[in-house]
């Protein structure tokens, strides 16, 4: 990401001014910093769903001898995945199956990628233990943790290169936050991981690269301050 700032439409002000950073592939980055400091701006950016003012966010891919391979690319929102805060809240559906499978193609001619989403679905229950859960379960009535599991294999399902976690253990019990935590450890190893957290105690040990987030969005490499 380099040289990225963003003013909303109709605003006078930048919240970003100019941020860069480069995050490894299949490493853990934390983004950690006073709230409105402008994190949940710069997570909505790399997922697209906002464009950069102005500045480039790019994939650059390296072979196993540490040589870049490519040249940089634009990064392909398709291939990353954002969890937002609470995102138990946006769930819609009355059962587990729905609740993942909402919006996937439902005509005959989709077979092909109905297969494809369906191994992947298998992989995505398994990499969060979600296994064990009956299919016909309505989600609500799962706990805070299996919550947050089902809202991560929503994610996987599509196989992200990067998922993004706003405040992964936001509102959680200390069980579920230690399980939570776990699982992300756990996940590091198959995706690149960015979690913007105030949570630095259970993650501090998962992080491989970190930066603190300035009011005016700039970001300072730092390691979390536990
Ligand atoms: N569309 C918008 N128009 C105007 N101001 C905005 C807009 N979106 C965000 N802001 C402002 O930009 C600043 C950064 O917001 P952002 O939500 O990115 O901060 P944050 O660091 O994620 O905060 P928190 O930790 O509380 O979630 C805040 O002052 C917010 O009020």
């Amino acid at each position: 990401m380099s040289d990225i700032c963003y003013r909303p439409p109709g605003t006078q002000l930048n919240i970003l001014n100019g941020v860069n950073f480069s995050l490894r592939e299949k490493s853990f980055g934390l983004i950690f910093g006073k709230s409105g400091s402008g994190k949940t701006t710069l997570l909505q950016l790399l997922a697209g769903l906002n464009k950069p003012t102005s500045g480039s966010i790019c994939i650059q891919r390296y072979g196993d001898d540490g040589q870049p391979k490519t040249d940089p690319e634009l990064l392909p929102t398709e291939k990353v995945g954002i969890v937002f805060q609470f995102p138990e809240r946006f769930f819609v559906a009355d059962n587990v199956l729905d609740e993942i499978t909402f919006g996937w193609p439902r005509q005959k001619g989709s077979l092909q990628l109905k297969e494809h989403l369906t191994s992947n679905l298998q992989r995505a229950f398994n990499w969060v233990g979600l296994d064990s859960i009956p299919l016909d379960k309505d989600p609500q009535l799962l706990s805070g943790g299996y919550k947050r599991r089902l809202a991560l294999a929503i994610q996987l399902v599509q196989t992200p290169d990067l998922l993004i976690l706003d405040e992964p253990l936001a509102g959680l019990d200390w069980k579920a936050r230690a399980d939570v935590a776990k699982l992300l450890k756990h996940l590091k190893k198959e995706l690149t991981l960015l979690v913007v957290s105030h949570d630095l105690r259970e993650l501090a040990s998962l992080v491989d690269q970190s930066w603190r987030m300035e009011t005016g969005g700039i970001l300072i490499a730092e390691r979390p301050p536990v």
